[in-house]
């Protein structure tokens, strides 16, 4: 019989894999496994389906993609045979049962253990039970030399389903979670919520792994972390960093203790969200190919925002800020958006629009004959901007960064095919109130791992002024707009919290102007269709979070 040991070396590895690039996560679960080997480490624990890259979505239908992911764990079990750590690594796995998100648990070159989340997440962003089915049992913990390891998967400790408990009962000694749980505004509060309720349950000290990196909309921010069995923090690690720390555990009578391991400081509210945005923008260009970014920089707050955040992400060397004036352009304007580019030290032109504008305008002179003058006008110089960017694109191989906050793209305030024009929106998920907020904090910090400069990156006057689209002469966007708090505070009722109309009145909204927000924001779904995608930052983002009909004749009256 193998000697129970005393201690036990558990490494984390918070990593950012590559959906889809199995050979390259493979070859970083190698890298963390021999750098964890060099910190002494008995066992390391990897996220869910590491070597898919987490959400595979559809890929998992592929019978060659299951292949590479099988063979991919087969390969990295046999490196064990080296007398190094033990590793538990999440693939997806076809069995008789079925095609499920599995782990494998390896040690002595082996596949000691198999084991498959048996609760599929299928709301807001998650769609498991499309592509997996569920475990067919729960299934008791893995003996690892000589300690006895319950492995549930992610959501498997989110239900009430009792998989920590059945886990204890049968044997378990310590539960290690692999997840891939996406970012949302203090999402980590949740986390650590959902696991202090399982250790009551059970009894067991918690080890929860998670993710880190840019899947298209999601960003995963790590943090990952234990509870011990006395319910408080054993520790914590870094949020939207990679990291492989090693955490030492004692045998204490029956119980497990840490008595090493990370105790990072996780990020206040702005900075959370100002990493998230950062984070998804730089894995989004980097992961699909591009080596820069354009994005036109109009002297308002939206697109400086957004060119801070590509500083920040990429440096200011890939990216290429461009002012296109037309008659509607003020000084002010001018002269804020050089001296954005100028603090963020990005390359900065200038390419005026009057020329394709009035081409358009000449050209459509005899259709529009006795026509008035209005939004079709307003729309071409946001087309030829579009255009413009789109050109830029082609040219040079960078990718058009879109800059529509959630505000508008909520109530449709936005041109298609103009300034929709995109491969990916870095504030897609923040309301207007949330791009002010996230822009006074930049000006007072960089943030860790951010490629830009320190000081006011954000020129005052940006921040100051009113905001305006300058599509028209003395155009404000309160023109068209409840005033952004306004705004902001009655679309977060009817988007994050679906609330019905009465109860967002009752907080003191005026009738008319709820229900004229709740048109907009229905009759604008065919725009957000056709937008580029974005970062999720709330707990329901435009995109895999909110699936509302485009053709819609409902109207809330109570
Ligand atoms: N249900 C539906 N399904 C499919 N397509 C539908 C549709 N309803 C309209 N459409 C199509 O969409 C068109 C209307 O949409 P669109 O062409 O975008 O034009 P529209 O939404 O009418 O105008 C753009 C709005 O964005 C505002 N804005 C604010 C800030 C900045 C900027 C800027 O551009 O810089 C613009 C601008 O003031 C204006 O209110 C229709 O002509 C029709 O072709
Ligand atoms: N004169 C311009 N030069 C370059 N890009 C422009 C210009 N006007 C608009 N754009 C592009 O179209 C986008 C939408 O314009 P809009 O006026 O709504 O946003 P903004 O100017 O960034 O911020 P705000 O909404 O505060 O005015 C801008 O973010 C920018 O990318
Ligand atoms: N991948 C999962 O199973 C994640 C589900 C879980 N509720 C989370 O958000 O973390």
């Amino acid at each position: 019989m193998t000697k129970k040991p005393d201690i036990l070396r558990i490494a984390v590895a918070q990593l950012n894999p590559t959906v889809g690039d199995v050979a390259g996560n493979l070859a970083k679960a190698r890298e963390a496994r021999a750098d964890a080997a060099r910190q002494g480490a008995d066992l390391v624990l990897y996220t869910e389906l590491f070597l898919a890259g987490y959400p595979p979505e559809d890929l998992v239908l592929k019978p060659a993609f299951l292949k590479a992911c099988e063979r991919a764990a087969q390969d990295f079990a046999a490196d064990t045979a080296d007398g190094g750590p033990g590793v538990i690594i999440g693939t997806p796995l076809k069995r008789k049962s079925g095609t499920h998100n599995s782990i494998v648990f390896a040690d002595g070159g082996k596949i000691i253990a198999e084991r498959y989340k048996l609760d599929l997440p299928n709301y807001g962003e998650f769609d498991e039970k499309r592509v997996f089915q569920a475990g067919p049992e729960i299934q008791g913990p893995v003996n690892f030399r000589g300690v006895r390891i319950g492995v549930p998967i992610c959501e498997d400790i989110w239900g009430d389903v009792g998989i920590c408990e059945t886990l204890a009962e049968s044997g378990a000694e310590i539960l290690l979670v692999p997840n891939g749980s996406p970012y949302y505004r203090a999402k980590i509060d949740v986390r650590h919520q959902v696991v202090i309720r399982q250790v009551i349950e059970c009894g067991l000290p918690i080890i929860y792994a998670n993710q880190l990196g840019g899947q298209d909309e999601l960003i995963f921010d790590g943090a990952s972390f234990a509870i011990g069995a006395d319910k408080t923090l054993a520790f914590q690690m870094s949020q939207f960093e990679d990291a492989v720390d090693v955490t030492t555990w004692n045998r204490q009578g029956d119980h497990w203790v840490c008595s090493q391991g990370p105790m990072s400081k996780i990020p206040e509210r702005e900075e959370a969200d100002y990493r998230a945005c950062m984070l998804g923008l730089r894995d989004y260009v980097n992961k699909n190919g591009f080596k820069n970014v354009v994005l036109g920089l109009s002297g308002g707050i939206d697109s400086a925002i957004c060119a801070a955040l590509a500083v920040d992400a990429l440096g200011e060397e890939r990216l290429r800020a461009v002012m296109m004036p037309y008659r509607y352009t003020s000084k002010d304007s001018l002269k804020d958006a050089e001296d954005c580019a100028r603090a963020l030290g990005c390359r900065y032109d200038i390419v005026p629009i009057f020329e394709p504008v009035e081409g358009f305008l000449h050209a459509l002179t005899q259709m529009f004959e006795g026509t008035k003058e209005g939004i079709t006008e307003e729309n071409l110089q946001s087309r030829a901007r579009g255009t413009i960017l789109m050109a830029i694109s082609n040219k040079f191989g960078s990718m058009v960064v879109t800059t529509g906050n959630k505000s508008e793209m909520s109530v449709g305030y936005a041109t298609l095919y103009g300034d929709m024009n995109g491969g990916f929106n870095p504030i897609k998920d923040l309301y207007k109130m949330q791009v002010y907020a996230l822009s006074r904090w930049r000006n007072s910090r960089v943030p860790p791992g951010a490629l830009g400069p320190s000081g006011e990156v954000i020129p005052k006057n940006i921040i100051d002024k009113a905001p305006s689209a300058e599509l028209r002469e003395n155009q404000t966007d309160q023109d068209s707009l409840p005033p952004y708090p306004v705004l902001d505070d009655i679309l977060e009722c009817l988007v994050e919290n679906e609330m019905g109309v009465d109860d967002i009145v009752a907080r003191g909204h005026d009738r008319a102007t709820v229900t004229r927000i709740e048109h907009l924001l229905y009759i604008a779904e065919y725009k957000r269709r056709q937008a580029a995608p974005g970062v999720k930052i709330t707990r329901k983002n435009f995109g895999r979070d909110r699936r509302y009909p485009i053709t819609n004749r409902f109207r809330d009256r109570g």
